[in-house]
């Protein structure tokens, strides 16, 4: 089938401008022909030493490769070529890249931009971001790590007073960083300060041992990137200078006097960054999987519609379509509100470092909350759906769907376990409906203002306002619902801490809903803003498949459900407009061979041949006989026999 439009074109739109889209191809091309560059053979054959190694062995090429194919300051094509040839396993500098350098630029002064950041991006020292401890995660409050100011030294002694203060998790940890981002409690003449960041250096530049005060090590296997080092650290009454405090918003004196940041949370700005690029980072993900089933979909044939001379592509069937077209939706809409929330990210960032205007701060953390949390779920449910649409060959590691969703749905947890961070967005929800319930609704944000808004009736949604308006009102529902259930209890004389958990999952479903009404917004104002007549036609279907299938999937919140009938027919007629152009809106990704990693989703669609060869390629089948055989089979099955 042939698509209405150009894929480079869309590339454009999916990665923000041509000028990138281009340079990715340029990119993807000139590590084709670098083999030193590529896996030295599949990754799921090897087992995690050599996957670490391999890793490893890539990234040290790239770092000697890079300077000749991109600008190392370009930030967007270093993530390309970094995804190209790395992949998503993880590796020594994911951490770096991501969490570290990010957190020096948020939290350091000039001066320690001055001692770090020069050699951190230089790669002259690796560092990670160690925050999680073994007993802690979420409640950061309740962190162990201890920073002790020592002023006759003018040091911190930074210590882990038990197992459970044991940082844990942080990537790139175990083995690979020599420096790391050490969120501890800030101790003052025995005032605890609450979590604070400091620049601590684990281990010996030249030898890369463990400095003496410290313990440090992999955790172990995991769900997916076993090709990374998520470590335990240790410390013992390690001594580190007081400038290593990052110190671009709390300081602390030579004497001990502590000067307050101008908002408590600042801190947090390393983990705000990455949620904020959580929704496109989970778009690439969701894509990823897409692209294989789509493709493995329009080559598979089996079983018969009209034509019973020959199988049909199980692309043609509803089913499959229902399965995978809202997830290719939810791509673009998570790519499209993505780059919307980096914005507000950058302009809050702008605004902290430059002005010292915190005001911004309490938005973005309820947004992003929710957004990271919406988007990593439904992300995993996307990828499931894709695996399954894949039959058996889905369930082989020759299609690497499971890998990518081992990857994506580690995003449920790291970075605010969802639910938690489901919460903290409705407590931003449910004070908004109080300001309201006090004649106070001119102080909402824009964001919220439809909580403010009187019921309609409800009516068959035929224009794209119409499904927002339905959407605003199920999700001002929701809010208000929750809240008065929450204050009902409270009023009753249960403690707000009690009656909040007595209306937790409430609270939840209305923090889904109004990220949901965010996605859904941000996607239509982008489809909106698009000039290009054929590329805003496709995009407009696939708008037609999100809207109605979001309303489908949301209807327990509808009053009127005889309302549902009229979507279902709206979204099965969408579903089939959408046909010819699936393959060309996941091509426009532009994912090479080399990236997708995927036996049955390669640009070629031999998908037979090649899983042929990958099996072939097993090391089971380097002899006819395995030693195990020889050893216990055969001896079991002679003397069976006897
Ligand atoms: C270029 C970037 C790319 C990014 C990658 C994106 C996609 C990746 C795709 C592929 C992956 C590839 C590589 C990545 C691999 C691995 C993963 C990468 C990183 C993972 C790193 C981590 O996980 S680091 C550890 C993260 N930990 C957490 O997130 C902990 C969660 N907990 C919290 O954040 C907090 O404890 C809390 C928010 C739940 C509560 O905060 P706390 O300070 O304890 O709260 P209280 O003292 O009770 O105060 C509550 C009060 O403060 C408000 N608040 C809290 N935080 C903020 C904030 N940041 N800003 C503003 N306000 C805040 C909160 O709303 C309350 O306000 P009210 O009292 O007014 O209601
Ligand atoms: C792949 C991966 C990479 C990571 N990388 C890093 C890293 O680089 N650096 C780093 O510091 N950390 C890292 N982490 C750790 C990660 O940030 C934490 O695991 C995460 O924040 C969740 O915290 P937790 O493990 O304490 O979960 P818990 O909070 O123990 O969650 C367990 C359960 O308790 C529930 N729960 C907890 N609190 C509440 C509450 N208040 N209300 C309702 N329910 C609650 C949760 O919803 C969940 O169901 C990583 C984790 C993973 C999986």
């Amino acid at each position: 089938m042939t698509a209405t439009f150009d894929t480079d074109r869309m590339a454009a739109v999916i990665y923000g401008s041509e000028k990138l889209a281009s340079r990715r191809r340029e990119i993807s091309a000139a590590v084709s022909r670098i083999p030193e560059l590529h896996d030295s053979r599949p990754l799921p054959f090897m087992d995690r030493l050599e996957k670490v190694t391999e890793m490893t062995r890539k990234l040290a090429a790239l770092n000697k490769h890079l300077p000749d194919i991109i600008d190392p300051n370009d930030y967007e094509e270093g993530l390309h070529l970094y995804h190209e040839v790395m992949g998503m396993e993880g590796h020594p500098l994911a951490l770096h890249e991501v969490m570290f350098i990010p957190g020096l630029i948020g939290q350091g002064s000039d001066e320690q931009y001055e001692k770090w950041l020069g050699r951190a991006r230089r790669r002259e020292i690796i560092g990670c971001y160690a925050q999680t401890e073994l007993g802690h995660g979420s409640n950061l409050r309740s962190l162990e790590t201890t920073a002790s100011y020592d002023p006759s030294t003018r040091e911190f002694i930074i210590h882990t007073p038990q197992i459970t203060a044991l940082k844990w998790w942080p990537g790139a940890l175990g083995k690979s960083s020599n420096y790391a981002i050490v969120v501890a409690n800030l101790i003052i003449r025995d005032r605890n300060l609450g979590p604070h960041p400091f620049m601590v250096q684990l281990r010996d530049e030249e030898t890369h041992r463990p400095l003496q005060g410290i313990t440090v090590g992999d955790i172990g296997p995991k769900m997916a990137f076993n090709g990374g080092d998520n470590g335990f650290l240790g410390f013992d009454n390690y001594r580190i200078p007081l400038g290593n405090l990052l110190n671009r918003h709390a300081r602390v004196e030579e004497d001990g006097i502590y000067v307050k940041p101008p908002h408590a949370k600042v801190g947090h700005s390393a983990m705000i960054r990455v949620r904020s690029h959580m929704a496109t980072g989970q778009a690439w993900l969701l894509a990823h999987s897409l692209i294989i089933a789509v493709r493995y979909s329009a080559v598979r044939r089996q079983g018969f519609l009209e034509d019973k001379t020959r199988e049909v592509k199980i692309l043609d069937y509803q089913t499959q379509q229902y399965r995978l077209f809202p997830s290719i939706a939810r791509a673009y809409a998570f790519i499209f509100c993505g780059f919307e929330t980096i914005r507000l990210y950058d302009q809050l960032i702008l605004d902290v470092n430059k002005h010292g205007n915190t005001s911004g701060m309490a938005d973005l953390h309820a947004l992003t909350s929710g957004l990271k949390s919406v988007v990593t779920y439904q992300t995993g449910e996307g990828i499931e759906q894709a695996r399954m649409a894949c039959g058996g060959h889905g369930y082989s590691m020759a299609s690497y769907i499971s890998e990518i969703y081992g990857v994506a749905i580690g995003g449920c947890t790291y970075e605010g376990e969802n639910m938690v961070m489901l919460l903290q967005l409705a407590r931003y929800l449910v004070k908004s409906v109080e300001l309201i319930k006090n004649g106070k609704s001119k102080e909402l944000g824009p964001m919220v203002a439809y909580l403010a808004e009187p019921d309609t009736q409800e009516k068959t949604p035929l224009e794209l306002k119409d499904y927002v308006k339905l959407f605003q009102m199920m999700s001002k529902r929701q809010s208000w619902k929750a809240t008065e259930r929450y204050l009902k209890l409270v009023e009753g004389g249960v403690s707000r801490d009690v009656a909040w958990n007595k209306t937790a999952v409430e609270l939840t479903r209305a923090s889904r809903l109004h990220t949901r009404l965010y996605i859904m917004e941000t996607f239509i104002r982008r489809v909106s803003s698009i000039e290009d007549m054929n590329l805003r036609m496709v995009l407009r279907d696939l708008v037609n498949v999100h809207v109605n299938y979001e309303l489908l999937d949301c209807g327990i919140y509808l009053h009127d459900v005889s309302l549902l009938d009229s979507i279902k027919n709206q979204l099965y007629s969408s579903l089939h407009s959408l046909r010819p152009n699936a393959l060309s809106l996941l091509d426009s990704f532009q994912f090479s061979d080399i990236q997708l990693r995927s036996v049955l989703g390669r640009r070629d669609g031999h998908v037979y041949e090649n899983l042929f060869e990958w099996a072939k390629s097993s090391p089971l089948n380097v002899s006819d006989v395995l030693p195990s055989v020889d050893r216990y089979l055969r001896p079991m099955m002679e003397k069976a026999k006897l």
